[in-house]
């Protein structure tokens, strides 16, 4: 079974030698929400009915904002949000960043750190920053806090994430399963 990329566990590690960014004319403006990626994607999907139904808005620059309430059925450790769910929401957010730029990306490489448990019952607020692109890579990082830190100065960070995205062409590389997607209509009318 092949572990990690080419047999290699990858480590997030940004270049010294970046592309320039540039954002794409069709980007949300600030405070704007980004489009969803289709009403069934279980991250910010509003028609996902188990899904996390993240609520995600472009910031200034290269950024987002985000928030998500976290619910009983998110439940890990006694009261308190399973990491494995933090990782999913981490993922969703940063996956919006590279829409900054334009293309569609997927997730090559995702990595949390775990600062302080998040009661269920808590709005997660997060911050995500697109760090550097280099040819089809994107390198994203993420903060949550249990408090907004537009308004609250003082807001505690209690979980961190970085990704790497790769862009891909989406028709080539969601070929095969497409029709398996419950959003399959959607997303083909989307394409024109
Ligand atoms: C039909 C129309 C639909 C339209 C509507 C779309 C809706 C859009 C919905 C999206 C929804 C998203 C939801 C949230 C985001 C997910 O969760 S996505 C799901 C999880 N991710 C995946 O399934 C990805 C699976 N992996 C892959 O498909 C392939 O490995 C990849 C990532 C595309 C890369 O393969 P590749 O295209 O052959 O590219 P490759 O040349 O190997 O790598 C490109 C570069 O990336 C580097 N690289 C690749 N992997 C790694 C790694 N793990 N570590 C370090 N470096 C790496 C390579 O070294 C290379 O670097 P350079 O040579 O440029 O220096």
């Amino acid at each position: 079974m092949k572990i990690g990329y080419m047999g290699v566990t990858s480590t997030f590690v940004v270049p010294d030698d970046l592309d320039a960014l540039t954002r794409h004319p069709k980007a949300s403006q600030p405070g704007e929400p980004i489009n969803l990626h289709h009403t069934q994607c279980h991250g910010c999907g509003d028609d996902a009915p188990e899904g996390l139904h993240i609520k995600i808005f472009a910031g200034d620059g290269f950024t987002v904002r985000a928030r998500m309430l976290v619910e009983p059925r998110m439940e890990g450790g006694p009261g308190q949000i399973h990491g494995g769910i933090l990782a999913t929401a981490f993922d969703e957010v940063m996956s919006h960043l590279p829409l900054l730029v334009g293309g569609h990306c997927v997730t090559a490489h995702l990595q949390v750190d775990f600062a302080a448990g998040i009661p269920v019952g808590s709005t997660l607020y997060f911050e995500g920053r697109l760090l550097g692109r280099q040819r089809r890579k994107l390198y994203t990082e993420v903060v949550a806090y249990l408090a907004d830190p537009l308004v609250d100065a003082g807001a505690e960070a209690v979980a961190s994430g970085r990704a790497l995205f790769v862009k891909i062409d989406s028709a080539r590389h969601y070929a095969e399963t497409l029709a398996n997607s419950k959003a399959a209509e959607q997303i083909s009318r989307r394409r024109g």
